[in-house]
Protein backbone atom coordinates (compact mmCIF):
# COMPACT_ATOMS: atom_id res chain seq x y z
CA UNK A 1 0.00 0.00 0.00
CA UNK A 2 1.21 3.38 -0.71
CA UNK A 3 2.15 6.31 2.37
CA UNK A 4 -0.67 8.42 0.60
CA UNK A 5 -3.43 5.22 0.47
CA UNK A 6 -2.83 4.91 4.39
CA UNK A 7 -3.10 8.58 5.13
CA UNK A 8 -6.41 8.23 3.44
CA UNK A 9 -7.76 5.18 5.29
CA UNK A 10 -5.81 5.93 8.72
CA UNK A 11 -5.53 9.65 8.85
CA UNK A 12 -1.71 9.33 10.17
CA UNK A 13 1.46 7.86 8.53
CA UNK A 14 4.05 6.57 10.48
CA UNK A 15 7.64 7.09 9.33
CA UNK A 16 10.57 4.63 10.96
CA UNK A 17 14.30 6.02 11.22
CA UNK A 18 16.41 3.60 12.13
CA UNK A 19 19.98 6.12 11.35
CA UNK A 20 20.03 9.88 10.81
CA UNK A 21 16.37 10.23 10.90
CA UNK A 22 16.48 8.80 14.85
CA UNK A 23 18.39 12.28 16.22
CA UNK A 24 17.77 14.72 13.12
CA UNK A 25 14.05 14.09 11.83
CA UNK A 26 13.88 17.89 10.52
CA UNK A 27 10.14 17.36 9.60
CA UNK A 28 7.10 17.54 11.25
CA UNK A 29 5.84 15.10 13.03
CA UNK A 30 2.68 14.66 15.66
CA UNK A 31 4.51 12.14 18.15
CA UNK A 32 7.35 9.78 18.58
CA UNK A 33 7.74 6.50 19.71
CA UNK A 34 11.16 4.40 20.69
CA UNK A 35 10.38 0.84 19.19
CA UNK A 36 11.66 -1.94 16.92
CA UNK A 37 11.44 -3.52 13.67
CA UNK A 38 11.90 -7.20 13.17
CA UNK A 39 13.48 -9.22 10.41
CA UNK A 40 16.52 -6.25 9.81
CA UNK A 41 19.74 -5.83 10.95
CA UNK A 42 21.16 -2.09 10.93
CA UNK A 43 24.84 -1.80 9.16
CA UNK A 44 27.30 0.92 8.34
CA UNK A 45 27.26 -0.23 4.52
CA UNK A 46 25.88 1.95 2.51
CA UNK A 47 28.08 4.75 0.70
CA UNK A 48 26.77 8.75 1.50
CA UNK A 49 28.50 11.35 -1.54
CA UNK A 50 26.54 14.27 -0.20
CA UNK A 51 25.69 14.53 3.48
CA UNK A 52 28.56 13.08 5.47
CA UNK A 53 30.97 12.09 2.34
CA UNK A 54 31.35 13.58 -1.03
CA UNK A 55 32.01 12.18 -4.59
CA UNK A 56 35.88 10.93 -3.62
CA UNK A 57 35.37 10.23 -0.22
CA UNK A 58 31.97 8.90 0.54
CA UNK A 59 31.19 8.35 3.73
CA UNK A 60 29.40 4.68 5.53
CA UNK A 61 26.08 5.53 6.58
CA UNK A 62 23.85 2.77 7.49
CA UNK A 63 20.50 0.89 6.23
CA UNK A 64 18.72 -2.36 6.68
CA UNK A 65 20.08 -5.91 5.73
CA UNK A 66 17.29 -8.43 5.97
CA UNK A 67 17.90 -11.58 8.41
CA UNK A 68 14.83 -13.34 10.07
CA UNK A 69 16.50 -13.52 13.45
CA UNK A 70 17.67 -9.37 14.02
CA UNK A 71 15.67 -6.35 15.27
CA UNK A 72 16.76 -2.56 14.67
CA UNK A 73 15.94 0.00 17.49
CA UNK A 74 14.90 3.25 16.34
CA UNK A 75 12.12 5.58 16.71
CA UNK A 76 8.45 5.95 14.93
CA UNK A 77 6.66 9.39 13.87
CA UNK A 78 3.44 9.78 13.41
CA UNK A 79 2.51 12.18 10.50
CA UNK A 80 -0.94 13.68 10.46
CA UNK A 81 -2.81 13.83 7.29
CA UNK A 82 -1.96 17.97 6.81
CA UNK A 83 1.72 17.51 7.55
CA UNK A 84 2.64 14.33 5.38
CA UNK A 85 2.86 16.09 2.10
CA UNK A 86 5.56 18.29 2.89
CA UNK A 87 6.98 15.82 5.13
CA UNK A 88 7.23 13.14 2.26
CA UNK A 89 8.87 15.83 0.01
CA UNK A 90 11.42 17.03 2.35
CA UNK A 91 12.52 13.48 2.92
CA UNK A 92 12.18 12.00 -0.62
CA UNK A 93 14.62 15.14 -1.49
CA UNK A 94 16.82 13.99 1.39
CA UNK A 95 17.29 9.92 1.60
CA UNK A 96 15.95 9.06 -2.04
CA UNK A 97 16.99 11.76 -4.02
CA UNK A 98 20.53 12.72 -2.40
CA UNK A 99 21.13 8.89 -0.33
CA UNK A 100 19.78 6.59 -2.85
CA UNK A 101 17.00 5.00 -0.30
CA UNK A 102 13.77 3.08 -1.46
CA UNK A 103 10.93 3.07 0.29
CA UNK A 104 9.24 0.26 2.20
CA UNK A 105 6.63 -0.30 4.74
CA UNK A 106 7.67 -2.51 7.97
CA UNK A 107 5.80 -3.07 10.92
CA UNK A 108 7.11 -1.16 14.40
CA UNK A 109 6.72 -2.63 17.30
CA UNK A 110 6.75 0.49 20.30
CA UNK A 111 8.73 0.04 23.52
CA UNK A 112 6.24 1.05 25.81
CA UNK A 113 2.05 0.09 25.47
CA UNK A 114 0.93 -2.15 22.59
CA UNK A 115 -0.01 -2.28 19.19
CA UNK A 116 2.24 -2.50 16.43
CA UNK A 117 1.77 0.06 13.26
CA UNK A 118 2.93 -0.27 9.89
CA UNK A 119 5.58 2.55 8.70
CA UNK A 120 7.40 3.92 5.99
CA UNK A 121 11.47 3.14 6.41
CA UNK A 122 14.14 4.49 3.88
CA UNK A 123 16.39 1.42 3.01
CA UNK A 124 19.29 1.33 0.51
CA UNK A 125 19.65 -1.88 -1.58
CA UNK A 126 23.00 -3.78 -2.65
CA UNK A 127 22.01 -2.75 -6.39
CA UNK A 128 22.48 0.73 -5.56
CA UNK A 129 25.16 2.89 -7.17
CA UNK A 130 26.91 4.41 -4.08
CA UNK A 131 26.20 0.86 -1.71
CA UNK A 132 29.39 0.17 -0.27
CA UNK A 133 28.66 -3.33 1.28
CA UNK A 134 30.97 -5.35 4.13
CA UNK A 135 33.99 -4.62 5.29
CA UNK A 136 35.74 -5.13 9.12
CA UNK A 137 35.02 -2.59 11.80
CA UNK A 138 38.60 -1.50 11.49
CA UNK A 139 37.96 -0.70 7.88
CA UNK A 140 34.47 1.26 8.67
CA UNK A 141 35.84 3.52 11.47
CA UNK A 142 38.58 3.94 9.13
CA UNK A 143 36.71 5.30 6.37
CA UNK A 144 34.32 7.02 9.03
CA UNK A 145 37.14 8.98 10.83
CA UNK A 146 38.47 11.24 7.45
CA UNK A 147 34.76 11.51 6.01
CA UNK A 148 33.06 15.17 6.10
CA UNK A 149 29.99 16.29 3.70
CA UNK A 150 27.59 18.91 3.36
CA UNK A 151 25.74 18.52 6.50
CA UNK A 152 28.92 17.72 8.44
CA UNK A 153 31.52 15.05 9.66
CA UNK A 154 30.52 11.09 9.05
CA UNK A 155 31.96 10.87 12.98
CA UNK A 156 28.86 13.10 14.15
CA UNK A 157 26.68 10.72 12.35
CA UNK A 158 28.36 7.99 13.87
CA UNK A 159 28.29 9.11 17.68
CA UNK A 160 24.73 11.08 17.75
CA UNK A 161 22.92 7.26 16.34
CA UNK A 162 25.44 5.68 19.36
CA UNK A 163 24.23 8.45 22.05
CA UNK A 164 20.75 7.49 21.06
CA UNK A 165 21.01 4.06 21.63
CA UNK A 166 22.77 4.52 24.74
CA UNK A 167 20.17 6.72 26.36
CA UNK A 168 16.94 5.03 24.57
CA UNK A 169 17.79 1.83 24.47
CA UNK A 170 20.29 0.94 27.23
CA UNK A 171 19.11 -2.80 27.22
CA UNK A 172 19.40 -3.17 23.45
CA UNK A 173 23.23 -5.05 22.65
CA UNK A 174 24.66 -3.34 19.33
CA UNK A 175 27.54 -4.96 18.66
CA UNK A 176 28.17 -3.73 15.11
CA UNK A 177 27.53 0.21 16.01
CA UNK A 178 29.52 0.01 19.10
CA UNK A 179 32.58 -1.75 17.81
CA UNK A 180 33.12 0.68 15.48
CA UNK A 181 32.55 3.30 17.39
CA UNK A 182 35.39 1.96 19.90
CA UNK A 183 37.25 1.48 16.56
CA UNK A 184 36.81 5.19 15.79
CA UNK A 185 38.14 6.01 18.93
CA UNK A 186 40.95 3.76 18.94
CA UNK A 187 41.84 5.70 16.16
CA UNK A 188 42.30 9.05 18.19
CA UNK A 189 43.30 7.52 21.27
CA UNK A 190 46.20 6.21 19.11
CA UNK A 191 47.05 9.75 18.04
CA UNK A 192 46.97 11.80 20.52
CA UNK A 193 46.04 11.63 24.65
CA UNK A 194 42.53 10.71 26.00
CA UNK A 195 41.22 13.64 27.65
CA UNK A 196 38.50 12.52 28.56
CA UNK A 197 36.19 9.26 29.41
CA UNK A 198 33.40 9.96 27.89
CA UNK A 199 33.06 8.92 24.27
CA UNK A 200 30.74 11.20 22.69
CA UNK A 201 32.84 14.76 23.83
CA UNK A 202 36.16 13.27 22.76
CA UNK A 203 34.70 12.32 19.67
CA UNK A 204 32.89 15.35 18.60
CA UNK A 205 35.59 17.18 20.11
CA UNK A 206 37.95 16.19 16.92
CA UNK A 207 35.92 17.02 14.38
N1 LIG B 1 16.84 6.18 6.24
C1 LIG B 1 17.59 5.98 7.43
C2 LIG B 1 19.02 6.14 7.34
C3 LIG B 1 19.20 7.30 6.53
C4 LIG B 1 20.24 8.19 6.77
O1 LIG B 1 20.99 8.11 7.72
N2 LIG B 1 20.20 9.07 5.79
C5 LIG B 1 21.21 9.99 5.56
C6 LIG B 1 21.39 10.05 4.08
S1 LIG B 1 22.92 9.61 3.71
C7 LIG B 1 20.75 11.36 5.98
O2 LIG B 1 19.62 11.71 5.84
N3 LIG B 1 21.65 12.14 6.48
C8 LIG B 1 21.45 13.47 6.89
C9 LIG B 1 22.61 13.87 7.72
O3 LIG B 1 23.43 13.00 8.02
O4 LIG B 1 22.71 15.04 8.05
C10 LIG B 1 16.95 6.46 8.68
O5 LIG B 1 15.91 5.89 8.86
O6 LIG B 1 17.42 7.26 9.49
Amino acid sequence: MKPRDIIKEKSSLWIFGYGSLVWKPDFEYKRRKIGYIRGYKRRFWHGDDFHRGDKEKPARVVTLIADEEACTWGVAYEVTECQVEASLQYLNMREVVLGGYITEMVEFIPKEGHGSVLSLVYIATPDNPIYLGPASDVEIAAQIAICRGNTGHNIEYLVRLAEFMRHHCPEVEDEHLFSIETAVLNIFSNCRELKSNDRKSLLLEVI
